[in-house]
């Protein structure tokens, strides 16, 4: 198939080099230092201590993207709505996008831009950062679960999952991809923006008394919205996303490394999305309300 990677950092690079390897035609889209270093020496990604390089299509200009029939769209959150918009402007009306990101309001972006029945949707569960540029490093297992926001693209979705499959990228599908995508989602808004805000890895958070508490009621604020929301999230999702914690207790959640490496946070997604949503459904967020404006704060 005919891929291209609308941002091949931490997740985009290291799946797009799995898709490349397995045989398919891969067009990577990246820029500064990062694209350079591929350009000169290929992708280089080291997973659990495994390293491998792949040749590809390296570059900065939209227009490769032309010809894609599937486009895995894997930019920050806050770089959604300008890189959907220059790829729409492209005219290629074909091609499926994939949305991989973090949070469930990329969806709404995409779909105001391209059509519902062209998105799909990822869980994705990876755990991976550009160790320096040209190289991804991936610890642990990588897991996908896929989705169509439209039942017109379920038996594409089953194609893009035995080609996951296929080049060693564990992938399931689900029928309800939302509801997927908030239980991930639950983990993050818990975890990414108390963690950027603290600097504490999920261990440190879960060992300090105030910061677990701090997380455990902004678990129950975000449990509140999904259920309000229509996304019938269980009691027991509470308990299963501080279980998944205690495995995850060295990792810092990749709001906490873009705040170290001077980036963009995800604020939006991963925190605002809920003072919004809360608001609007008459859901109160205290909890969420005062780590998101002391991120609104530091951003600025
Ligand atoms: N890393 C992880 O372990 C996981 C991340 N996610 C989610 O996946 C999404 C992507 O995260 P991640 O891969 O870590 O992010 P990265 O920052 O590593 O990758 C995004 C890449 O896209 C590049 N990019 C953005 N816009 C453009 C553009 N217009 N032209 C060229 N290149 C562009 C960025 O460049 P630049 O750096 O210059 O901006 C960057 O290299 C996020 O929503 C994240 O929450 C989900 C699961 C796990
Ligand atoms: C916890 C993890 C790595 C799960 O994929 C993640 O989504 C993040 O750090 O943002």
């Amino acid at each position: 198939m005919k891929i291209a990677v609308a941002g091949a950092g931490a997740v985009g690079g290291y799946l797009g080099a799995f898709l490349k390897k397995a045989g398919h035609d891969v067009t990577f889209l990246a820029r500064g230092k990062h694209l350079e270093a591929m350009k000169k020496s290929g992708l280089k990604v080291i997973e659990n201590g495994e390293p491998m390089t792949v040749d590809g299509d390296f570059t900065d200009d939209l227009t490769a993207f032309l010809d894609a029939e599937l486009i895995l769209f894997c930019v920050k959150s806050t770089d959604t709505k300008e890189t959907a918009e220059r790829i729409s402007e492209l005219g290629n009306d074909h091609a499926v996008i994939l949305t991989l990101q973090n949070g469930v309001d990329n969806e709404e972006v995409l779909s105001d831009i391209f059509g519902q029945e062209r998105i799909l949707s990822a869980a994705a569960y990876i755990s991976s950062h550009i160790q320096e540029p040209g190289v991804i490093h991936v610890d642990g297992v990588t897991k996908l679960v896929i989705g169509a926001l439209h039942e017109s693209l379920v038996s594409f979705r089953d194609n893009v999952a035995e080609l996951f499959n296929e080049a060693n990228i564990e992938t399931l599908t689900r029928d309800s991809i939302m509801e997927a995508k908030w239980k991930k989602l639950l983990w993050n808004a818990t975890f990414n923006p108390l963690a950027a805000l603290s600097t504490a890895t999920v261990g440190e958070i879960l060992d300090n008394k105030e910061l677990r508490e701090t997380a455990e009621n902004i678990c129950r604020e975000v449990l509140l919205i999904a259920n309000k929301n229509g996304i019938p999230l269980k009691e027991k999702m509470f308990t299963i996303t501080f279980k998944n914690a205690e495995l995850a207790r060295g990792h810092k959640p990749s709001m906490l490394q873009d705040r170290l490496n001077g980036k963009k946070m995800e604020i939006e997604s991963l925190s605002g999305y809920f003072v919004k949503k809360g608001r609007q459904l008459g859901v109160e967020t205290p909890a969420i309300q005062a780590i998101y404006s002391n991120l609104l704060y530091i951003d600025s």
